[in-house]
């Protein structure tokens, strides 16, 4: 995807989401190649969201690895992964595909607070994997019936954590953040440049000047 720089190592990004390929961007990071990493991402009994967010963001990177290993082309490289997970309190809210499930997620988070975890991983060319974890609160403002219609329409609920999407109508939702805005979206750009400048990734080197 973008030229490589000689002595950086190849950077892939374990994900299928574009905005984890945006937020990356912003950061002034291209990886040099994309691969989305399917794994199960249900919850083990009792899980702690934390716990999920973590386990699930290392489990997709060594995944990703595990089929880079089958390919010949492949030299090694820094493979980075993520998950979010929104939850209200121990709940942990699902990714909904149906109408009824965003529905009932935007029923429990209105008027009230909730949590997004967000767990980065990055595997290092020795297939070590280091996790960092973002936790952010939010709280949303009591959802009128026409806010729910209006939101439920407009499907950009369908496949995000939550039901909600920050970035978009849902951040006209939010009464208060504290955390990281970065990790909602879907990556921690704090976190994430920490494993990546821990593993040797010149970090800067893509802030060119954006006019
Ligand atoms: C809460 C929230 C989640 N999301 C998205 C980010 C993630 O794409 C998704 C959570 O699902 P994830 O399982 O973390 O990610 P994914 O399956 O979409 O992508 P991949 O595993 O290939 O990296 O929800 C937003 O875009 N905005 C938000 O405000």
């Amino acid at each position: 995807m973008s030229a490589p720089t000689p002595g950086r190592p190849n950077l892939i990004l374990a994900s299928g989401s574009p905005r984890r390929l945006a937020l990356l961007d912003q950061a002034g990071i291209v990886p040099d190649r994309l691969m989305p990493a399917e794994i199960d991402e249900t919850p083990k009994r009792g899980e702690l969201p934390r716990t999920l967010a973590t386990r699930l963001a290392a489990e997709k990177a060594a995944r990703a690895l595990e089929i880079l290993a089958r390919d010949p082309e492949h030299r090694g490289g820094l493979v980075l992964a993520a998950d979010t997970v929104v939850a209200v309190g121990r709940r942990i809210l699902p990714k909904p595909e149906l109408v009824d499930e965003a529905a009932a997620c935007l029923k429990l988070l209105s008027g009230r607070s909730h949590r997004v975890y967000t767990g980065v991983a990055l595997a290092g060319a020795s297939g070590h994997v280091r996790t960092r974890l973002a936790e952010t609160r939010l709280r949303f403002k009591r959802l009128s019936r026409e806010d729910v219609e209006a939101y439920l329409g407009s499907g950009e609920w369908r496949g995000k954590a939550g039901g909600y999407a920050v970035q978009g109508l849902a951040g006209t939702f939010v009464v208060k953040l504290v955390g990281s805005y970065t990790a909602v979206v879907g990556l921690p750009l704090y976190e994430t440049l920490g494993l990546l400048a821990g593993e040797g990734y010149p970090v800067h080197a893509g802030w060119t000047t954006r006019l």
